[in-house]
């Protein structure tokens, strides 16, 4: 029997409602639309003219959305509402997008809210074009939060339970970008994120992967059980999270304790990121962005053009 190879899907179809609300035209991909360069609600977000990212490439991915905007309904929380954190987090997330998106990118994975399902809704609400990774399984860029980062920008990540489809993503991605706040910038994995390496895990292995990691010396992992909910956290692939915290040694070499906890039958995904950001943002309380890169250059952004957008809260 002739085997014919798969063809990746095509992307969905352009919401109508918002198509309507444009006043009409064709475009109905992602990259129709980032190639046309039309968009009509949002101006250009920085002095180079580009169009602003956030609202004119498809989202690649069910996984994330928006660095740096958080929509509620079809208003960005305005800058004054959001925590020092996630004031400094915006402001590096502008960094990065400014610094990565390029014209001729059609196709971003972005990042940020805790699951996939949330993710979705907050794109299909912000008017972006939704699409996922079986249909875009090349990305131009993957920008995304994280919970720490070493020196190397090694990181960890999956507070959220989100690490396999993360790591598909920043995978899939010809530039992975992580921003963050300046409280996850580490010299060594483990130093500030105290919760342990987070492991997907299929449900009916996780006793046996628990017994694993212990033999391994990790002396206490635990199944990350859920907070509105009884039972554990089940993530957006039906699977559970245990979280394992390692000694320094290991964490000190987080390629190798990724290598030996994905060898255990049962185990999804890992959520040490290592070898995989090209560079990392990290905004700080005072509104600086240092920026760090995987060859150990290091800048920092004049973030102020992002922080007057921020400040307005304009709507996405
Ligand atoms: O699963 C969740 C992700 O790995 C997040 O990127 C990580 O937890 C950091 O999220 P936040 O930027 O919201 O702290």
């Amino acid at each position: 029997m002739e085997v014919q190879p798969l063809a990746p899907l095509e992307p969905l179809a352009e919401n109508p409602k918002l198509r309507a609300q444009r006043g009409g035209g064709s475009s109905n991909t992602a990259a129709a639309q980032a190639q046309s360069g039309q968009n009509s609600r949002r101006a250009s977000h920085s002095g180079s003219g580009r169009p602003d990212p956030l609202s004119t490439i498809t989202h690649a991915s069910a996984s994330r959305i928006g660095p740096g905007v958080i929509p509620t309904g079809l208003k960005v929380v305005a800058h004054d509402q959001l925590s020092p954190e996630d004031k400094a987090k915006r402001l590096a997330a502008y960094a990065a997008v400014d610094e990565h998106v390029k014209d001729h990118h059609k196709v971003l994975g972005i990042g940020y809210i805790p699951t996939g399902f949330q993710s979705k809704e907050l794109i299909v609400k912000a008017g972006l074009n939704l699409g996922d990774v079986d249909q875009f399984p090349t990305i131009d860029v993957t920008i995304d939060g994280a919970d720490e980062v070493d020196d190397e920008l090694n990181a960890i990540k999956g507070g959220g339970a989100c690490q396999l489809r993360e790591k598909v993503l920043a995978e899939a991605a010809t530039h992975f970008i992580i921003v963050a706040d300046s409280r996850k910038d580490s010299k060594v994995l483990g130093t500030n994120w105290k919760q342990g390496v987070p492991i997907e895990v299929a449900p009916f292995a996780w006793a046996k992967v628990f017994v694993n990691l212990q033999k391994m010396g990790c002396e206490k992992p635990l199944l990350r059980m859920g907070k509105m909910k009884a039972g554990p956290v089940v993530t957006d692939n039906g699977n559970f999270v245990i979280d394992a915290v390692f000694s320094e040694s290991y964490m000190r070499d987080p390629a190798e304790l990724l290598h030996r906890i994905k060898m255990l039958t049962g185990v999804l995904e890992v959520g040490l990121f290592t070898g995989m950001a090209e560079a990392a943002y990290f905004g700080y309380p005072d509104g600086t962005v240092m920026a760090r890169w995987q060859d150990g250059r290091r800048h920092t952004v004049d973030a102020s053009e992002g922080l007057a957008i921020a400040a307005k809260g304009e709507k996405v």
